[in-house]
């Protein structure tokens, strides 16, 4: 078989291929006026190759004219320039007279000078164009820099807890009966030990869902960020990654880390850290977020708290659910606002009073949001309340809410309205100003 006719088997397999999974909530803007490619970036096993596949199925159905190509099949492996132009050929094949035209390329970062590729079927050939890239090679995020100005990119994380219950096949309206609600709680409580990735929440039994997610930890250790960078301090970076991800929801220090490492006799100097700190950012393991100031520098100066991708990883390094619990789901809250593309800080006044997260609208700040597991005992309350109720003078925002287990209502505390909103109706965007 020749290159060409190899080429076009590939494309023949997916051609009427029917995907069906679960529908996931990313919505793309898909104005064909904007010349863009649509470039989906994210960790890894994410479900972005799965996402663009849905999308291409649902083109064929509609009977467009359509190809997706894997960059990364092993008859054609490794793909060259050249196999790109043949793509086209063999789509003007399949649809000679094709006015609307798409191409889905996975894994396009295995074609050297791809954008070159990209921009010409794009500009010349009107083509519309969807990618993804993931490999230890070239990370999805330069996908989007390596086409500076010529793509729009969208963020894949996995799934979202509404997105959790339609895999397990539960639609929630906006009411749910008494229930329902304890359903939902105990689904929930699922969702905070493993987590997101698609095939975790797929899979049942719960020792192959550890077992995924570690071998979905020593991926993104080893491929993304060793070979990648070509680490060889292996014991460093392994302890690196554990102290990082149990950080969770805490301010990390690379300092203090370097002096633990090295009082255990690990030895690695500080840059090497503050370097592996920005690989396991930039391979979407964490998320760090700055600390809320007017002044710009002490944004930039202050330690970070860490977010991980997925609770589900986290909980891969065996830490007691019970214990961590609080931590769990501010964790969850915060995937949960990256997802609703809120610009996030957390604040902590001079006399150390924090607020887990701040939201940004623009120049104004639009939330300030306390998340607590309990609220049961009178201190606890008493302490998360003042926090936000002191925040919010400072701040000039009214919008206040603590997030938690149960409680679902609305306070006032010193002339400031708090709402009291349960994590499980927060996730699936309730809203609890109107609830009886
Ligand atoms: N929407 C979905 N419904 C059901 N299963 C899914 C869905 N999305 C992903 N999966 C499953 O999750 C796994 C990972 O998905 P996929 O390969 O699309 O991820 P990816 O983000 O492209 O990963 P990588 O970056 O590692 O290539 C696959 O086994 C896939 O079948």
């Amino acid at each position: 078989m020749s290159r060409e006719e190899t080429m076009a088997q590939i494309v023949m397999d997916y051609l009427n291929l029917s995907v069906k999974g679960v529908e996931r909530e990313l919505r793309i803007s898909e104005d064909i006026r904007i010349n863009k490619a649509i470039t989906i970036i994210g960790p890894r096993r994410a479900g972005k190759t799965f996402y663009i596949l849905q999308k291409f199925s649902k083109l064929r159905k509609a009977g467009k004219a359509a190809v997706f190509f894997p960059l990364d099949d092993d008859r054609i492996y490794p793909p060259t320039p050249d196999d790109l132009s043949t793509l086209v050929r063999v789509f003007y094949e399949l649809f000679p007279d094709a006015d609307e035209k798409y191409l889905f390329l996975d894994e396009i970062q295995n074609v050297p000078n791809w954008e070159l590729f990209v921009k010409r079927v794009m500009e010349r050939d009107g083509f519309r164009v969807y990618l993804t890239g993931s490999s230890s090679k070239l990370l999805s995020r330069e996908i989007a820099t390596a086409l500076r100005g010529r793509t729009l990119t969208f963020e894949m994380l996995p799934f979202s807890f509404r997105e959790f219950l339609r895999a397990k096949g539960i639609e929630v309206g906006r009411y749910l009966s008494t229930r329902e609600e304890a359903v939902v709680k105990t689904l929930l409580r699922e969702y905070l030990e493993f987590g997101g990735f698609p095939e975790v929440v797929l899979i049942e039994d719960t020792y192959l869902k550890r077992k995924t997610l570690s071998e979905y930890v020593d991926v993104m250790l080893y491929r993304d960020v060793v070979e990648r960078h070509g680490v060889k301090n292996l014991k460093a970076v392994r302890l690196f990654l554990k102290l990082l991800i149990t950080s969770f929801a805490k301010e990390f220090s690379v300092n203090r880390t370097a002096r633990y490492m090295k009082g255990i006799g690990v030895d690695v100097s500080k840059n090497t850290l503050y370097s592996y700190f920005d690989y396991f950012e930039e391979a979407y393991v964490i998320f760090p977020l700055k600390k809320f100031s007017y002044n710009l520098r002490e944004v930039e100066n202050s330690l970070p708290k860490v977010y991980v991708v997925d609770t589900g990883l986290i909980n891969a390094y065996s830490l007691r659910f019970g214990e961590t619990i609080g931590r769990l789901i501010e964790n969850a809250v915060f995937l949960e606002l990256r997802r609703r593309e809120n610009e996030l800080y957390y604040f902590r006044d001079e006399r150390g009073r924090e607020v887990d997260f701040l939201v940004k609208d623009g120049k104004d700040i639009s939330e300030l949001i306390q998340v607590s597991y309990s609220l049961e005992a009178p201190e606890t309350f008493e302490r998360e309340i003042s926090a936000l109720v002191n925040a919010s003078e400072k701040l000039d925002c009214e919008n206040l809410t603590i997030i938690n287990w149960n409680r679902d209502d609305i306070r006032e505390v010193g002339g400031k309205k708090v709402r009291l909103i349960p994590l499980w109706k927060f996730l699936l965007g309730g809203d609890s100003n109107d609830s009886p």
